[in-house]
């Protein structure tokens, strides 16, 4: 079997086409949709990352703005200013790029983002909106990973997905995103015993560790569908995911690439978070 393959970009550029229209309604009503960015320190990733987000506002005609700030900026400051744009009703939504310089506590940091702004659905009040299915801002990643189930017409209801990750920004949230849609959900991480055992049951896979190759082909059950949202070097310094893509492309029915899978819709789902942002703070 030859996998199908998610094209993370093409979906993602329908996305932002149906933001670009929203966009456009808001403000013939006066409304400019607003995204505030903040960077502390010189990390090159972060860099690039931060950039390609206020290129991809500015191409859905939302405006964004990216505020940096030296290594050294002390975590005061960098709370006022958040609470600085907490109050400005012209902002929102508020991005803080991670990772934060260690001298900052993050969670004190995400903590201070209004909960009504929060379009990277970090703060504990959007986890828990997710967790108890309140309306509230969805992380990202898991979220642009749930678009792409949603795109193949994948009926998630009954099936079995491991989620191989549990952090607060991917793996538990997508978890959390599964189980509303019915799913019967297992979470792996660096514990479990006999990862392979467990994937090979699932329905659905989805990798979120960090690490190259950390989901093989034997690992598979013919016709699974694999999100891969790893974001790795190989050693050719080429970007590539958790995924052996080309061993598992074999054995899954459907998969998604690194790059041109999560990554772009990753950043398409902020889009989405802060269009709605400014439409619930304009309703
Ligand atoms: N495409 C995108 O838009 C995004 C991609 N990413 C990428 O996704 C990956 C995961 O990110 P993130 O969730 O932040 O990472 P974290 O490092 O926070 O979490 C990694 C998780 O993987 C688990 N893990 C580690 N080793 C293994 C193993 N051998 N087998 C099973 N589980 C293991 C860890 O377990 P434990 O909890 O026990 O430590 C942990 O739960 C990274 O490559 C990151 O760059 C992240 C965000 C966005
Ligand atoms: N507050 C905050 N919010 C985040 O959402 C956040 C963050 N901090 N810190 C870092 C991680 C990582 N992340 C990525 C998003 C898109 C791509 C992406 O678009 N990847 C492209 C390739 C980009 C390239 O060429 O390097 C792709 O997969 O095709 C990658 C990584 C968001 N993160």
């Amino acid at each position: 079997m030859t996998a199908q393959l998610i094209d993370g970009n093409a979906l993602a550029k329908q996305i932002r086409e149906e933001v670009a229209g929203r966009t456009q309604a808001l403000k013939a009503r006066g409304v400019q949709p607003r995204l505030s960015i903040l960077l502390v320190g010189e990390d090159p990733a972060s860099q690039v990352y931060t950039k390609h987000k206020v290129n991809d506002s500015t191409q859905t005609g939302l405006e964004a703005t990216l505020e940096t700030y030296p290594a050294t900026l002390p975590e005061a400051d960098l709370l006022a200013r958040i609470r600085a744009l907490n109050e400005d009703p012209s902002v929102h939504g508020i991005l803080v790029q991670l990772p934060l310089p260690k001298h900052m506590d993050s969670h004190k940091v995400i903590e201070t983002i209004s909960p009504a702004k929060d379009v990277d659905g970090f703060h504990v009040a959007s986890a828990g909106a997710l967790m108890v299915g309140q309306p509230g801002f969805w992380p990202c990643t898991p979220y642009g990973c749930l678009k792409m189930l949603d795109a193949i017409g994948y009926d998630l209801t009954g099936k079995h997905a491991v989620v191989i990750g549990r952090s607060n920004i991917v793996g538990k949230p997508m978890a959390l995103m599964l189980l509303g849609r019915d799913a019967t959900v297992t979470v792996c991480h660096s514990r479990t015993r006999d990862l392979k055992s467990l994937t090979l049951q699932a329905d659905v896979v989805v990798a979120a560790v960090g690490k190259r190759n950390v989901l093989t082909a034997d690992m598979v059950k013919p016709g699974a569908v694999v999100i891969d949202v790893g974001m790795n070097r190989n050693d050719e310094g080429k970007l590539c995911g958790d995924v052996d893509f080309a061993g598992v492309q074999d054995v899954a029915g459907w998969i998604t690439p690194v790059p041109g899978g999560v990554g772009p819709m990753t950043r398409a789902m902020l889009l989405v978070n802060t269009i709605q942002a400014a439409e619930r703070a304009a309703a």
